[in-house]
């Protein structure tokens, strides 16, 4: 029954209004690296047999404050790296909620290959492998971190779940969120999911129109492709 604890990374600049992918150099914001802070503090009661990070630099910045402190170094796997998002990276989300691969994004993810970049599939079957190898590695008794991405951890959830990945987008994991999965030999059990902490204050519906949720989705009904920036 090996431990999986997700963590999506803290905000950067980009969070939300824009695509940011594998645009190199996009740190944590002021305020990400809060997040990253509060998230230690609150991983701090648990012993963590291993920290790891997808390669990109928000990941790594929010892995390092919950290593910082601790022996358990932060260790890369490029299997939890964000979707190549190929010519959609660096769009602002607004700009791509007009092109028309954004409803086959929303409803039929499973059928999505990014223009000059990766399918939502195969982003499923790196992170899912990536987890069962980590799982095996690290042993039954082992609780660790995974440091990734929005749709890494929506693709990964889903897989926990049973869920078909045309489902994914049913599924949120805020900036700086912890979700938990503990693997059996029969099911993996999804025992949190997009936790931002105590405060309730995120629950309240958004501001706006009745229906709109704002840029990163422009519908109201719309999930923020790659995860969106939260509420906290
Ligand atoms: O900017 C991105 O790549 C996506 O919007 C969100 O993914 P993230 O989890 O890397 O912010």
């Amino acid at each position: 029954m090996t431990t999986l604890l997700l963590a999506r990374h803290g905000l950067t600049h980009l969070t939300g209004p824009v695509l940011a992918g594998w645009t190199p150099g996009v740190h944590l914001s002021d305020r990400g690296r809060e997040q990253a802070g509060a998230l230690a503090s609150r991983l701090s009661a648990l012993d963590l047999d291993a920290i790891v990070s997808s390669p990109l630099e928000r990941c790594q910045e929010t892995a390092q404050a919950v290593a910082a402190g601790r022996e358990t170094q932060v260790r890369t796997d490029e299997r939890f790296g964000e979707c190549r998002y190929g010519d959609w990276t660096g769009r602002p989300l607004g700009e791509l909620a007009e092109d028309p691969l954004w409803p086959v994004v929303q409803n039929h993810p499973s059928a999505v290959t990014f223009p000059g970049g990766e399918s939502l599939a195969a982003v499923q079957h790196r992170a899912v492998s990536a987890v069962r190898e980590w799982n095996e590695r690290l042993g039954p008794k082992a609780v660790y971190l995974v440091c990734s991405h929005g749709d890494v951890i929506k693709a990964i959830v889903a897989d926990a779940m049973g869920l078909h990945l045309d489902q994914f987008q049913r599924i949120a994991a805020d900036p700086a969120s912890l979700t938990a999965i503990r693997y059996t030999p029969m099911r993996p059990f999804v025992l949190r999911l997009n936790d931002v902490g105590g405060d309730v204050a995120g629950l309240r519906p958004p501001e706006g129109t009745e229906d709109a949720g704002g840029g990163e989705n422009p519908s109201g009904s719309d999930a923020a492709v790659g995860g969106g920036a939260g509420t906290t």
